[in-house]
């Protein structure tokens, strides 16, 4: 095994690695500024024409008997100028083109993106030459060749940072607490690619000096008063074969050196740690709708008492497609009725549809699901799949409390901030600090980073958050996945309360252990195979199931014989059908032995 570095070699490599590059970046823009400031205007002196390299002249001089030393430092001025007004000119255009295409998408997307291509693929120097010929000598011409030929790239890494970004936790999670499209651009994607493109941009800075270079060494770019490093360049070229080397080594060499120095400050100016990701609230491509004006659809949500449920699911059937062209039967047939002021739990083992059924009742089923059946919330029709019917609903009507925990907040800020911006985003007057006492969170929780929260502290954050809105209906999926059971038992408690002041509480959980500890639930739905195999008042079903299933999942808690469920849970893209769990336990009455 490798020794461990020594602390020295530590300091040693951090220092070369870091330090040095930009500590000569710093150097060099010093001697840029500081030097011709210093030395005053130049004049000729023929009499010291072509001397070499010395103590009265550093670097020589050239023929007009101009100190090098001075003349390169005037050089990389203009050269640093020029290359710093072209990396910002053509990264502006290339994070407004990516962050147009990333939020766009669709046909804008690839219409931008082909564009992108095409001045991609364009000879830049080629290109370069003919826009400066056009203008000759004007630094102008020189700025423009360079930056419109050059902000593809940066075009591509905003782009590609965006839509990696819009797919994490806390971007879905801010638009299904009710962000709009333009919150969450300034909010959390341009943030998030503005680090990326400021590395695009101090990479260009060395290719853009190289060009700018190349192009005043062709004798196409500044007029020779206005000397560049390229125009030094270009005016020494011949002086190498005369033995007076020193007149282009001295541009040469700074311009190598800032080439390196420039470059190595770049990683050091790196994208930093990447954001937290993990697994998606919402799985596949579809896009969350943005949402429209509050109140799209009434908060009159009937009393539990009322024959119209908070939400009413009908016949609900779902077929997700596969990449291979198969479809997944996540549910089938669904009837399920969740009231105000009560707390159903929807169990089943993993993989049964349970996931999949919550998308649809917070509008957030995957792109291409063929969907069936009746949802309605609050006495409206919302088809399942019906991006538009949706606006308006997220947080507001139906909030969802996801399983990432602390990822669904932007890793980058204080807990605090980000409810207040998920409470004003839906209008909610409640202040922090109440947010937080709802569900149990101490006041200083809101000046936390969302990776300083415990996994109990997080799960109740993304209570506090998806409650933020006061929904009539919450949907809570997996609340308790990671935790022990004392904190399981508290975050059920907390759903319970949720319950109890008004709202129709779904809980998606396969602990039923916890459950059944706990005694939060009014009502459990048991799913098996994307079917509801059961449903009924909580005491009932954990103590005497009907069905086969149900009961085999409770035999397979500790306290109540630890038998293993017999088998494995059916593919659901070959589904079996409706009771044929039968087939499975093979025939035996799992409940009753
Ligand atoms: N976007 C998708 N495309 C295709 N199939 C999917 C997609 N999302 C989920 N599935 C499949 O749908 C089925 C149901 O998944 P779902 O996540 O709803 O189950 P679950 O009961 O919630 O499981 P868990 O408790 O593990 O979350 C699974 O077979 C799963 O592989």
């Amino acid at each position: 095994m490798p020794e461990p570095a020594t602390r020295p070699a530590r300091i040693g490599r951090a220092v070369s690695g870091r330090v040095l590059p930009v500590a000569a970046l710093a150097a060099l823009v010093v001697y840029a500024v500081a030097v011709p400031w210093w030395a005053g205007p130049q004049t000729a002196d023929f009499s010291q024409a072509l001397r070499g390299p010395g103590p009265a002249h550093w670097f020589g001089t050239d023929h007009s008997g101009h100190d090098l030393f001075v003349r390169a430092a005037e050089g990389l001025r203009v050269s640093l100028a020029i290359a710093l007004a072209c990396a910002v000119t053509a990264t502006v255009l290339g994070v407004a083109v990516g962050a147009a295409a990333a939020s766009a998408g669709g046909r804008v997307d690839m219409l931008l993106m082909r564009v992108t291509d095409g001045v991609n693929a364009l000879p830049h120097l080629l290109l370069g030459v003919v826009v400066v010929a056009l203008y000759p000598g004007s630094p102008w011409a020189v700025i423009a060749s360079i930056s419109l030929t050059h902000w593809p790239q940066v075009a591509r890494i905003v782009r590609a940072e965006m839509l990696s970004v819009r797919s994490a936790e806390y971007v879905e999670a801010a638009y299904l607490w009710g962000s709009t499209r333009r919150a969450v651009l300034l909010r959390h994607l341009l943030p998030a690619a503005l680090p990326q493109a400021a590395v695009g941009l101090v990479m260009l800075l060395p290719h853009a000096v190289w060009h700018e270079s190349t192009l005043s060494f062709l004798g196409l770019g500044l007029p020779p008063d206005e000397a560049s490093l390229g125009t030094l360049l270009e005016v020494a070229r011949g002086d190498v074969f005369t033995g007076a080397w020193w007149t282009l080594a001295a541009p040469a060499g700074v311009l190598v050196a800032t080439t390196l120095a420039t470059a190595g400050s770049s990683g050091v100016l790196g994208p930093g740690p990447r954001r937290a990701r993990g697994p998606g609230v919402r799985r596949g491509t579809a896009a969350v709708p943005g949402t429209a004006a509050p109140g799209a659809i009434a908060r009159d949500v009937p009393a539990a008492e009322s024959p119209e449920p908070a939400v009413r699911v009908r016949g609900l059937t779902l077929r997700l497609p596969t990449d291979d062209g198969r479809l997944v039967h996540a549910a089938t047939g669904v009837d399920l009725d969740l009231h105000a002021g009560r707390l159903t739990a929807l169990v089943g083992e993993s993989g049964c549809g349970k996931s999949t059924l919550a998308s649809a009742l917070c509008g957030l089923l995957p792109q291409g699901t063929r969907s069936a059946g009746s949802v309605r919330i609050a006495g409206r029709e919302v088809p399942a799949a019906d991006e538009r019917a949706w606006r308006g609903l997220h947080g507001r009507v139906v909030g969802l409390a996801g399983q990432a925990g602390a990822a669904t907040f932007t890793p980058v800020r204080r807990l605090g901030p980000q409810l207040a911006e998920v409470a004003a985003s839906l209008g909610a007057p409640t202040p922090v600090p109440e947010l937080l006492a709802r569900v149990g969170l101490e006041g200083s929780a809101a000046d936390k980073y969302p990776h300083e929260l415990s996994g109990g502290m997080a799960a109740r954050a993304v209570l506090a958050a998806a409650l933020a809105g006061d929904p009539a209906v919450l949907v809570a999926d997996e609340p308790t996945a990671g935790l022990d059971p004392d904190l399981a038992g508290q975050v059920l408690r907390l759903l319970r309360g949720a319950a109890d002041r008004g709202t129709a509480v779904l809980v998606i959980t396969h602990d039923l252990q916890a459950l059944d500890t706990a005694g939060a639930a009014d009502a459990v739905a048991v799913m098996y195979a994307g079917r509801i195999v059961e449903h009924g008042p909580a005491e009932r079903v954990l103590t005497a199931p009907e069905h086969p299933y149900t009961g085999a999942l409770l035999a397979a808690l500790p306290g109540r014989g630890l038998r293993p469920l017999p088998g494995l849970p059916p593919e659901l893209t070959d589904p079996p059908g409706e009771g044929s769990f039968a087939e499975r336990w093979g025939g035996t009455d799992v409940a009753g032995r």
